[in-house]
């Protein structure tokens, strides 16, 4: 049995985030388990990215905990936070930042290098997350050579390939066209239900329904399900 099975991967507890003047998140709670894909919907503007950036461990709340993997992570360093970006955590960004010098290959073998993966074994996975993503095609080529939407599955790719006990992926088909977001949520949820991984996904698109295990809104800087604002 897996050792977090009972235990949610990530806690959100009364997360409260200002950013300039702007009070974001006003004691947002949230859990995603091994196994969930839980997808955080919310208008432009309302808080998903920093959301998704304190889930991702890339920024800390002004009050409230954090528990990843049973372990309040609140009063982690840099140094401590990154090990376990690192090591358990697939983020993708709204941004995709990608190395403009490195091919699409290289991109996706980068975490996989840092983590210290062998050539074997990066490579395998490499492989496996471009096939998942359909961009093996484009493998030389280099972001620059891309479209957005191009982009956006390489870095979604990039994420997969660390095999995350978390993926966090901000706003992850705002790009893509029909074909590829659903090609990619449900990948997301064939990841989670294979019980490899805890999905969360944010998205501004307050219609599609998903195949998630929860569907929640982000509203006024707090968490609900989605089924109860309806
Ligand atoms: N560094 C910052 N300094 C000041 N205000 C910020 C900063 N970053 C974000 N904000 C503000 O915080 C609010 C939430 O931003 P955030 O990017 O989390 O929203 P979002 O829901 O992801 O938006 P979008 O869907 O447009 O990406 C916005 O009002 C934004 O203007």
């Amino acid at each position: 049995m897996s050792p977090w099975t009972d235990e949610p991967v990530l806690v959100l507890e009364g997360v409260s985030k200002t950013l300039g003047n702007t009070r974001v998140l006003k004691g947002a709670s949230l859990s995603v388990a091994v196994g969930e894909f839980v997808v955080v919907r919310g208008k432009s503007g309302v808080g998903k990215s920093t959301l998704a950036r304190i889930a991702a461990l890339m920024l800390k709340p002004d009050s409230g905990r954090v528990l990843f993997r049973g372990v309040d992570v609140t009063g982690l360093g840099d140094s401590g936070l990154s090990q376990v970006r690192l090591k358990y955590i697939g983020y993708v960004d709204q941004f995709f930042s990608l190395i403009d010098s490195y091919t699409v290959y290289e991109n996706v073998e980068l975490p996989l290098r840092i983590m210290g993966l062998p050539e074997k074994e990066r490579r395998r996975r490499v492989a496996d997350a471009l096939r998942l993503l359909e961009i093996e095609e484009l493998a030389g080529s280099l972001p620059g050579e891309l479209s957005g939407g191009q982009r956006q599955r390489v870095a979604i790719a990039r994420a997969i390939a660390k095999r995350p006990v978390l993926l966090v992926a901000d706003e992850p088909t705002s790009n893509l066209d029909n074909y590829s977001e659903a090609l990619v949520v449900s990948l997301f949820r064939r990841l989670a239900a294979e019980g490899r991984v805890a999905v969360l996904m944010t998205t501004t698109d307050l219609v599609t329904d998903f195949p998630a295990d929860r569907d929640m809104v982000l509203l006024d800087g707090r968490i609900v399900e989605r089924a109860a604002i309806r």
